[in-house]
């Protein structure tokens, strides 16, 4: 899953010039080298990022999506928490629906059965203004899985099926280093569910926090863990790096699945 983010060029002359030409290059480029899916996003979720209004955030993702649709033939989710901009994505081409706050929002739900896509339910503590400070937990693996069997529960209820569903433990979204080592430790009680597990650890904290690294210096952070997370089951990896991690899990893939026997 590559990651296209279409957030205002703060460079600019101070004016709100959308990266559009930049996110629809960084989607050329990421296909190009191989993602299966483009994870677009307009709204910042990193740790005190600011809220986007709605409206703000469809005229960011929708054009976006509509050009990429109309472009290539590459399936595209929408990463929001916000049912209207789910709307809006669906109906410009999005065919997934990534929502890192796992449709509590009012209306999501409702919005994701309406849809009829398949949707990434992700565990966050917190907001993403509030997620980072003093994440707790008393087993942070026990507790993501719950949280993460109660949505899906919710969502089979509100009649989403089965096989539209996908989970993500949401690295470094209300988690300390050693919660994010723990979840990746424990991953298979995810992918031990019949449902497919999406990872999402590209240049995150938990590689800083371990490598002392700047965000661009963490590929080989990144990679290593992609391999991991593979090797654990996980079926989606979210990432900013799409060529070097197809390679990575292409490697991980050709271990698991050896034949024992010429
Ligand atoms: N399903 C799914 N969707 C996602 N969307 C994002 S945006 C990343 C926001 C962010 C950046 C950096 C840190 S940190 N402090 O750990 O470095 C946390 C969150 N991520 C994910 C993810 O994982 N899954």
């Amino acid at each position: 899953m590559g990651i296209v983010n279409v957030t205002p060029d703060s460079f600019s002359d101070g004016g709100k010039f959308l990266n559009r030409d930049a996110a629809l290059k960084q989607a050329e480029k990421l296909i190009a080298e191989g993602a299966d899916i483009l994870d677009i996003g307009g709204e910042s979720t990193r740790p005190g990022s600011d809220i986007v209004a709605e409206q703000e955030e469809i005229e960011r993702v929708a054009p976006v999506i509509e050009m990429i649709s109309a472009e290539f033939d590459i399936p595209i989710s929408i990463d929001t928490m916000k049912p209207g901009v789910m709307r809006a994505a669906v109906k410009a081409g999005a065919g997934l629906i990534n929502d890192v706050n796992a449709l509590r929002t009012e209306g999501a739900l409702a919005a994701a059965v309406e849809l009829n896509v398949p949707v990434c339910l992700m565990h966050m503590q917190g907001t993403p203004q509030t997620m980072q400070n003093e994440p707790h937990y008393s087993d942070v693996v026990a507790e993501v899985k719950a949280f993460l069997l109660e949505r899906v529960d919710t969502c089979l209820k509100a009649g989403i099926k089965a096989e539209q569903i996908m989970l993500d433990p949401g690295f470094g979204f209300g988690k300390r280093a050693r919660h994010n080592l723990r979840l990746m430790k424990h991953l298979s009680t995810l992918t031990d569910l019949p449902y497919p597990v999406l990872v999402g650890v590209s240049r995150k904290s938990i590689i800083g926090d371990m490598l002392k690294v700047s965000v661009d210096e963490r590929l080989a952070g990144s990679l290593s863990l992609a391999s991991i997370a593979t090797w654990l089951g996980a079926k989606l990896i979210r990432t900013h790096d799409v060529k070097e991690t197809h390679q990575a899990v292409k490697l991980s893939q050709a271990v698991m699945q050896v034949e024992d026997f010429d």
